[in-house]
């Protein structure tokens, strides 16, 4: 299988905290792997090492052989990799579909200059880039939403709208940051749905995520961290059952369950 993604004795330090401590794991091209751990346990430093929204002291971070470096998110989404937050991110004065194309544009360096200068091309290349939001948000299911403000959409479709966008980037690696916090079981199950949807041989995702039910229906693959350290990893029956990640959930507050 290709390696998509490789981390390599990755390390992050904050002070006298290690929140990293030498983590390796791949995420093979088209797998969706996710990452789970009691708070604290290191997953979103590794997602944010990951999208290079933060540095790191030691190790490497891989996606197809280029190398990624830390503090750099832009070169990071040049080589392919796109992410969502924990906290939604959508601009909510602009509608769906333009919060879609926004990132369109991003990707394809579409300035200003470009409209006035190319204007015919710019307007066919406008025209293509609206077909591809408009199907990004069929794929997603909220099409009917397209012309509506993001700030007026119901919760669970806005985080729809935000895997849309990260999508629009036309990633190698999307990296989902607790995608169904917040959500209720119907939104909980179209937002899994949307995930199988996605997956394509030449797109890796991986997910941070705490409803294990989510987790068990996306991923093939699960790694388990816990104080920075990887305990576990397996598919998500053998994790639920592994002696060490019933010790560490055990260990940890009713809310991380
Ligand atoms: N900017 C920071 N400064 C200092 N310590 C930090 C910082 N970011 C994270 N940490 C520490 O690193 C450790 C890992 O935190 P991290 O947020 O990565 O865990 P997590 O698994 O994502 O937790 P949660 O599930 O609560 O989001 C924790 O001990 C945390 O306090």
């Amino acid at each position: 299988m290709t390696q998509a993604l490789v981390i390599d004795g990755l390390t992050r330090r904050f002070g006298g905290v290690t929140a990293l401590n030498a983590v390796s794991f791949t995420v093979p091209l088209g797998q969706t792997r996710a990452l789970i751990g009691p708070n604290g346990s290191g997953k979103s430093t590794l997602i944010n090492c990951v999208s290079a929204v933060d540095r790191w002291d030691d190790g490497s971070i891989t996606l197809a052989d280029r190398v990624i470096k830390g503090k750099d998110p832009v070169g990071a989404a040049r080589r392919g990799i796109s992410r969502t937050f924990q906290t939604l991110r959508l601009f909510d004065d602009m509608t769906v579909l333009e919060n879609v194309m926004v990132a369109m544009h991003h990707s394809r360096g579409y300035g200003l200059l470009a409209a006035i200068a190319l204007a015919p091309k710019y307007r066919a290349a406008e025209k293509r880039m609206r077909e591809q939001a408009l199907e990004l948000l069929t794929l997603a299911g909220i099409e009917s939403e397209a012309n509506r403000e993001a700030g007026t959409l119901p919760y669970g479709h806005r985080r729809l709208v935000e895997i849309a966008r990260a999508l629009a980037l036309g990633p190698n690696l999307l990296l989902l940051d607790e995608p169904a916090a917040g959500l209720n079981d119907t939104e909980t199950a179209r937002l899994a749905e949307l995930v199988t949807r996605v997956a394509r041989p030449d797109l890796s995702i991986l997910v941070v995520e705490h409803n294990m039910e989510f987790v068990s229906s996306v991923a093939s693959q699960v790694t388990v961290l816990d104080n920075g350290n990887i305990i576990a990893e397996g598919t998500p029956a053998e994790v639920r059952e592994h002696p060490e990640v019933l010790r560490a959930y055990l260990g940890a507050s009713e809310d991380d369950k």
